[in-house]
């Protein structure tokens, strides 16, 4: 039983459809996972191991987090990043073979660095699906640069596009720093135009990405406290619970729930 259990706000349980939380893990090793699953796991539905950190591990190693994490019913998979690199190297089917074999369950397609066509983008998506992988797919540029290249309608029809190719999520690009990118201005704070219009396509298949407190408590007060939300800290999974469900002053007493 949960300390002040009496008091506590109720949130729905895993498997969850909505109120996701995709944790961000950098390198961790095997025993602060373990120490992180014990208090949190019930927190987390999504564990992306960030662009090309699990190339730098032993194979046992991953395949040993990939259980942990299933273990506590947290969906393991690779960043985007390394997708990416495997697509330039045409070594997408080994990429999915050596997921499927360490353990990771679903499957980031991004082109935040690359380059891909629509056309490649929908058969990447639906060969994913067809393997059994949850797919993840992101829209958004990780150069700033490049990412304002892309309007509000670009990301509308990638949504779209991307929702009819199969892909279960749609993640919204904002990177470990949140700012400059996707729909947050420079200091990190949301631009409000464009999250209403992106909002307006599934709201329970977006998952926004949220490294920062402001954006996680903004988007909470305004969608509620399933909101889904990504890239967040390990250290922050149950301080953004707490804001989930009221229990910090940012929140309190504001949320339905
Ligand atoms: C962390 C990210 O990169 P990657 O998907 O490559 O891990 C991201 O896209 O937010
Ligand atoms: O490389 S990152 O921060 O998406």
């Amino acid at each position: 039983m949960k300390a002040f259990n009496f008091i506590t706000p109720y949130r729905v349980e895993k498997p969850r459809k909505n109120g996701i939380t995709m944790m961000l893990d950098k390198g961790m090793g095997l025993r602060v996972l373990e120490d992180l699953m014990e208090v949190s796991g019930e927190y987390i539905d999504f564990a992306k191991l960030g662009w090309g950190t699990s190339a730098l591990h032993d194979r046992e190693l991953i395949q040993n987090k990939a259980e942990m994490y299933l273990s506590y019913d947290v969906n393991p998979y690779p960043g985007g990043t390394l997708f990416e690199l495997a697509y330039m190297k045409n070594k997408f089917s080994e990429f999915l073979d050596e997921s499927d074999k360490l353990g990771f369950t679903a499957i980031e397609i991004s082109d935040g660095s690359t380059i891909i066509s629509p056309e490649e983008r929908r058969n990447i998506i639906s060969k994913t699906k067809e393997r059994g992988f949850t797919v993840i797919s992101e829209v958004g540029k990780k150069n700033p640069q490049d990412d304002c290249k892309l309007d509000t309608e670009d990301r509308v029809k990638l949504i779209n596009s991307d929702i009819n190719a199969g892909s279960d999520r749609i993640l919204i690009e904002a990177r470990e720093g949140g700012k400059g990118i996707g729909i947050y201005d420079e200091c990190g704070n949301i631009k409000e135009d464009e999250l209403e219009i992106l909002a307006k396509t599934n709201m329970e298949k977006i998952i926004w990405e949220a490294p920062l407190k402001n954006q996680q408590t903004d988007l909470i007060l305004k969608f509620g406290p399933n909101v889904n939300l990504g890239n967040i800290a390990p250290e922050e999974v149950t301080s953004l619970e707490t804001l989930r469900r009221g229990l910090r002053g940012d929140t309190l007493g504001k949320l339905d729930i």
